[in-house]
């Protein structure tokens, strides 16, 4: 099969970004090099398994609202352990709004394959550089490999927004039974194991399995998941989709977050976290 990688400026809207293009047959990955984003990934030509938001900017410290957004050192909210003298410090860590320099690519007949790496200086709870590398690898399906070698206190998660056709008939499966409801602020046990969308769901999953499925009436896609302590699914539904400036009204409508995430912060240790997709049909 043939493959490449390509520099291009723009994508969708956004027509002044640095981007990189990843080629191998008929699949192509888009990847942003502000956030080290995946913002597209089409297994064929006609249909993009990710969501990218009509109102996504990239300027002013902005996250571009889709795609696989890198969140780390922390997730959410920063925990007093990664933010000890609870400075000012945005949500989902510091990378989604630096830009990230393309380091390694290579392509075969076998895959296209990209290294981003970004390093900071300035963690509140770490004195010097920590480096940390995204890789993309694309092949019959897409691998994203997020990996720092230092040992710190760090929380990552890859915050895929998958695009979806029907949220009514739209799962994802099998979940644990029991989670860490963010919208309630409570401990759920669930008698199914699947998460339907009916109303607005952040959850955090502990301990998930390495497989899921994301079952849409016309089209499954299949996710793995390597170094993970936990799956966060999301969906704002009605009220958040109107609160969120880069979102449409009813954008809920068209996306669910399925997040894989490495959030204990009990011990400092390096991280090496990975969400692979592939689209079953
Ligand atoms: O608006 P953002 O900072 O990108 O966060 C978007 C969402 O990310 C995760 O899914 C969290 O669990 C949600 O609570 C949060 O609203």
């Amino acid at each position: 099969m043939n493959s490449s990688i390509t520099a291009q400026t723009g994508f969708a809207h956004l027509t002044d970004l640095p981007c990189i293009t990843l080629q191998y047959g008929n699949a192509t990955a888009v990847i942003s090099l502000y956030g080290a984003q995946v913002l597209s990934y089409r297994p064929a030509p006609d249909v993009d398994k990710l969501w990218l938001s009509p109102l996504a900017q990239w300027h002013n410290q902005t996250p571009i609202r889709g795609g696989v957004p890198v969140c780390w050192p922390w997730f959410g909210p920063a925990d007093s352990r990664v933010n000890p003298k609870q400075n000012k410090v945005p949500n989902h860590g510091v990378v989604r709004t630096r830009m990230w320099q393309l380091v390694n690519q290579h392509t075969d007949d076998s895959h296209a394959n990209a290294t981003l790496e970004i390093t900071v200086d300035d963690l509140p709870h770490h004195a010097g550089d920590v480096t940390l590398q995204l890789q993309v690898i694309l092949d019959s399906r897409l691998t994203i490999n997020l990996c720092c070698n230092t040992s710190l206190p760090q929380q990552a998660a890859l915050h895929s927004y998958f695009a979806i056709t029907e949220l009514a008939q739209t799962r994802v499966q099998p979940l644990p039974r029991q989670y860490s409801d963010k919208v309630t602020a409570t401990t759920v046990s669930d008698a199914s194991e699947q998460a339907i969308f009916n109303a607005e769901v952040d959850r955090v999953y502990p301990s998930p399995a390495a497989s899921l499925q994301l079952l849409m009436p016309d089209s499954v896609v299949n996710l793995n998941q390597q170094g993970q302590d936990a799956t966060v699914v999301w969906n704002p539904w009605v009220e958040r989709s109107r609160q969120i400036t880069d979102l449409r009204d009813d954008s809920y409508l068209e996306f669910i977050c399925v997040e894989t995430a490495r959030l204990q912060l009990d011990e400092a240790a390096p991280l090496n976290l990975t969400q692979q997709i592939k689209a079953a049909t």
